[in-house]
């Protein structure tokens, strides 16, 4: 084949994906261990290229080991208990400078970079327009937050302007306190409340490892049923814990399928969506091979 007949065909691939996604909601989360710049670049691309063909998109972004890294800076260890993070008055100011003002505004300037004539990228804390509504978790955690409401109008009023929203998943109760909700739940919360056809999760490994030692050892597909089967199982351990659950919630939700790609591997998202090469492992509800 030349060159030009390949090209062709990588684009005439998209056009069913293209006609299945028009007008629907896909909400993509970056893991804070998948956020590199060059990276980053190639994923504003992709959510831009997504935009243009008429994908509701929403980045929902995390930051865990950044957050680790500025606690450490100013003296502080950082403490988890079953994968959330122990968040008392300062860790909480700390994780809302790390993940408000640093991770998403650099995010949104990566993302209006690659459009300058038509900067679209807007920041959005869970705070603001009351977004993410929480209820405390457990006072051990201090101020964690587990998602009570999505106001997801406050996405959709955005992407109707044509604008993309960054979201940064600190919430506020009824009260307007602020609270640190694990960044895996809160996309859920989103991709549930938009009722979404797809969430995708970047983070930094190929999918489900059947052994996490193994890159090869992929799972490429499983029902909501099987996942959660496997949950507790020894294989699955740290990070992927909130994540497994969250794409198994998701889609008994009502969302289409969830995702978990390789955030390492440049425009990941665009050959997931838009071509016939399936990457990562995909959850769906019922068995659909
Ligand atoms: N069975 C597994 N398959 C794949 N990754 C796993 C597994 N068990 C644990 N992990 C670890 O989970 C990590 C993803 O979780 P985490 O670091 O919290 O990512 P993120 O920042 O994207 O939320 C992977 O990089 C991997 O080291
Ligand atoms: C309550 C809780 O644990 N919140 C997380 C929020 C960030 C996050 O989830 O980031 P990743 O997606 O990179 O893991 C934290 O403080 O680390």
């Amino acid at each position: 084949m030349t060159t030009a007949n390949h090209t062709a065909s990588v684009l005439v691939q998209a056009l069913p994906y293209i006609q299945r996604y028009y007008g629907k909601s896909v909400v993509v989360k970056l893991g804070g261990a998948a956020i590199d710049a060059e990276l980053d670049r190639a994923l504003a691309q992709d959510v831009l290229l997504l935009r243009s063909v008429g994908v509701r998109c929403v980045l929902v972004h995390g930051g865990g080991p950044q957050v680790d890294a500025m606690m450490r800076r100013v003296g502080k260890e950082p403490e988890f208990r079953d994968g959330l993070r122990v968040t008392d008055e300062e860790t909480l100011e700390i994780v809302r400078m790390v993940l408000v003002g640093k991770i998403n505004r650099d995010l949104v300037g990566t993302i209006n970079r690659e459009s300058l004539d038509d900067p679209v990228a807007v920041g959005v804390s869970g705070e603001d327009g009351g977004l993410l509504q929480v209820v405390a978790r457990e006072s051990s955690l201090g101020f964690v937050g587990d998602v009570d409401l999505v106001r997801a109008s406050v996405l959709h009023r955005l992407l109707d302007e044509g604008l993309v929203p960054v979201v940064s998943t600190i919430g506020a109760d009824v009260n307007g306190q602020p609270y640190n909700i694990n960044a895996d739940e809160a996309a859920r919360a989103i991709a549930v409340a938009m009722a979404a056809e797809k969430i995708v999760y970047l983070t930094a490994a190929p999918g489900l490892l059947e052994d996490v030692n193994d890159e090869s050892s992929l799972v490429p597909r499983l029902t909501s049923a099987e996942l959660r089967e496997r949950m507790g199982h020894s294989s699955v351990s740290r990070g992927m814990i909130p994540k497994l659950q969250a794409c198994a919630d998701a889609v008994d939700a009502g969302v289409g399928t969830a995702h978990i790609i390789d955030g390492r591997e440049p425009h990941a998202l665009l050959v997931e969506l838009l071509t016939d090469e399936g990457i990562g492992t995909m959850v769906s509800r019922e068995k659909s091979w």
